[in-house]
């Protein structure tokens, strides 16, 4: 099966006209800094669609405001509420965001970004499988109740805007992971 897909488009259509939410969550992935800003690119477009998610992003990086390094290389999942904008009724009880954390303020090397995409991957694999791993609840309780546990990660070209980050590491980070990717490009 092919691990990684592309289509021509905005990542965002799939939350409006998600066919394929009964079955199984939508996860939409975007590489984030561990500053807690989602300040431009497409972060920026999360914060204004999904403005609760970004709040518990923002919460999680405040923990690890001492040494914001340690939160690279590992993916955060938070689930969206009905009083963002971006939460259409009937599919975004099923939406879930997965935050990878590839470079703490996009200084890292285009190699460091690859790497740390490629080990936050890994960890959203780990989360995936056992989502008693999942830090919030919300977020475990739609995993547990996936019928379908074949999930698709959904994204744009990560690392490949303000990161910029050559796509090619990032999509060889991707293969590594052996999670079924769909890239969305503009
Ligand atoms: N609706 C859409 N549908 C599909 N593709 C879309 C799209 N909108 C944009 N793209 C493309 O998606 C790629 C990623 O490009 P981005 O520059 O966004 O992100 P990145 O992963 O390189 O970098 C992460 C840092 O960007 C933010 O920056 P701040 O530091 O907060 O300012 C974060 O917080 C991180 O720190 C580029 O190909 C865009 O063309």
């Amino acid at each position: 099966m092919t691990l990684i897909s592309y289509i021509k488009g905005d990542l965002f259509q799939i939350t409006i006209n998600a066919k394929d939410a009964a079955k199984r969550p939508i996860i939409l992935a975007h590489a984030c800094n561990c500053r807690g800003v989602w300040g431009g690119g497409i972060a920026y477009v999360f914060k204004q669609r999904f403005p609760s998610a970004f709040s518990l992003y923002n919460a999680h990086c405040n923990q690890y405001s001492v040494l914001p390094s340690k939160l690279l290389g590992t993916a955060l999942l938070v689930p969206v509420n009905g009083m963002d904008v971006g939460y259409i009724h009937g599919i975004g009880e099923d939406i879930l965001i997965a935050c990878l954390f590839t470079s703490d303020v996009g200084d890292d090397s285009d190699e460091e970004i690859a790497h740390y995409t490629e080990l936050a991957m890994l960890d959203l694999k780990k989360q995936l499988e056992n989502p008693k791993l999942i830090e919030n609840r919300r977020a475990q309780g739609v995993l547990q109740r996936s019928r379908d546990k074949d999930f698709l990660i959904n994204m744009p070209k990560i690392n490949a805007g303000i990161f910029a980050v050559p796509w090619e590491l990032t999509e060889e980070a991707l293969k590594k992971s052996g999670l079924a990717c769909r890239v969305f490009e503009l």
